[in-house]
């Protein structure tokens, strides 16, 4: 069955054509766009370790079908198991998939829910596998549902202020982070699209350049007028030009108090929007609140190797020897020195001016320092 999803947008980081699971290698991009077959679970938790595959939602959307597709490839062999040997299987393999990175709980969300489904299905081996793969496939299909919803709410959120409209975002939160059109982009895919956006801002986001390498991608693939500023440049050019009227970012984990994961520098971001009396937005599906974290004092923050940070000024493709693609990795920092270099940073709610997801914009109550997103989302 082929899911050639409506409303995705040009750029497919995952193709799913049943049994057949490729993503595009973000490790590549920009300077080669290349697909890779992933047959099975271990696949699946190596491109998400390694970020060949990244972003909060794609990482759930990614490691379910790489199981599904593992599934597939063994299909009666592991339906002549039997239901429990079968449910068993798929629980080892999801938890295995949850150890690939800690922080996004998109990632977790979906390996709840999709343990749930399998255990209503314990007719038959066969019932588990084929429950375990329609719900592997819905998340793909709702995921860009959500995005829409998102990307309509929010922009109708920021034309409050009334158009055309000039916005900032970190990170990569489009079509390369999602299953398409995206969250943070998402809105600004809809601005454009309704012909509210004059110009996007974008950061570089040291030191992986999500911005740079992928960000830069998006747009440029979309024909969107946008300008890419060193993550040191954003207080200035708040100041200097007052029509940019808010920050837009992702989210990799939402506590049940608003406090918000996202890439590193999204933090920095919301002091000067605040200090600048400008929107600071984080834009997320519900599957990347997590309800039972109270404040984000509680969410574990990725930290990779110092290489990303002291060696390469970026992923980039050198050449092409022999039809691959030579990786450079420029040496910026002496040897010997160290650094710190977390993934993500959180963002407390009372700088946040709205949380906006496919169920609607939420805010704090007048006066509230912090979101009480349990309720909101079971008004
Ligand atoms: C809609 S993507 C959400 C989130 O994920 C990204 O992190 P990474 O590139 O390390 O996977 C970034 O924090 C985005 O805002």
């Amino acid at each position: 069955m082929s899911l050639l999803l409506e409303g995705a947008s040009k750029l497919q980081a995952i193709r799913w054509v049943r049994p057949r699971l490729d993503i595009l290698d973000q490790l590549l991009l920009p300077h080669a766009s290349t697909y890779i077959d992933i047959r099975t679970s271990a696949d699946g938790h190596r491109a998400i370790a390694t970020m060949q595959t990244r972003g909060a939602p794609a990482i759930a959307i990614v490691a379910a079908l790489s199981l599904a597709a593992e599934l597939l490839g063994s299909y009666e062999k592991v339906s002549a198991m039997g239901a429990e040997a079968a449910a068993a299987l798929i629980e080892q393999r999801l938890d295995y998939l949850g150890t690939s990175r800690p922080t996004a709980v998109n990632l977790f969300d979906a390996i709840t829910k999709l343990k749930a489904v399998v255990g209503r299905a314990l007719a038959s081996g066969h019932s588990v596998v084929d429950a375990y793969v329609d719900a592997a496939e819905a998340m793909l299909a709702a995921d860009v549902a959500d995005n829409q919803n998102i990307g309509r709410f929010g922009a109708e959120f920021i034309e409050r202020h009334g158009g055309p409209l000039k916005v900032l975002t970190h990170c990569n939160t489009g079509a390369l982070a999602t299953a398409g059109h995206g969250t943070a982009l998402g809105i600004i895919r809809s601005l454009h699209g309704s012909g509210e956006l004059e110009h996007v801002f974008f950061t570089e986001t040291r030191p992986y350049n999500q911005g740079a390498r992928l960000t830069s991608y998006e747009l440029l693939v979309e024909g969107i007028p946008a300008t890419m500023v060193c993550d040191s440049a954003v207080s200035a050019l708040l100041r200097s030009d007052p029509s940019i009227r808010a920050i837009v970012v992702g989210a990799d984990r939402v506590a049940r108090n608003g406090d918000t994961a996202n890439k590193i520098g999204t933090y920095q971001l919301a002091i000067a929007a605040k200090f600048h009396g400008r929107d600071f937005i984080v834009a997320a599906p519900t599957t990347s609140i997590d309800l039972e974290m109270e404040s984000g004092k509680g969410i574990v923050i990725e930290e990779r190797g110092m290489d990303e940070v002291l060696v390469t000024e970026g992923f980039a493709a050198d050449s092409v020897v022999d039809g691959q693609l030579e990786r450079a990795a420029v040496r910026v920092a002496p040897v010997g020195v160290r650094a710190w270099n977390p993934s993500f940073d959180v963002t407390p709610a009372g700088l946040i001016t709205a949380v906006v997801t496919e169920k609607g914009v939420f805010v704090k109550s007048e006066g509230a320092e912090e979101f009480n997103l349990l309720e909101s989302l079971h008004k």
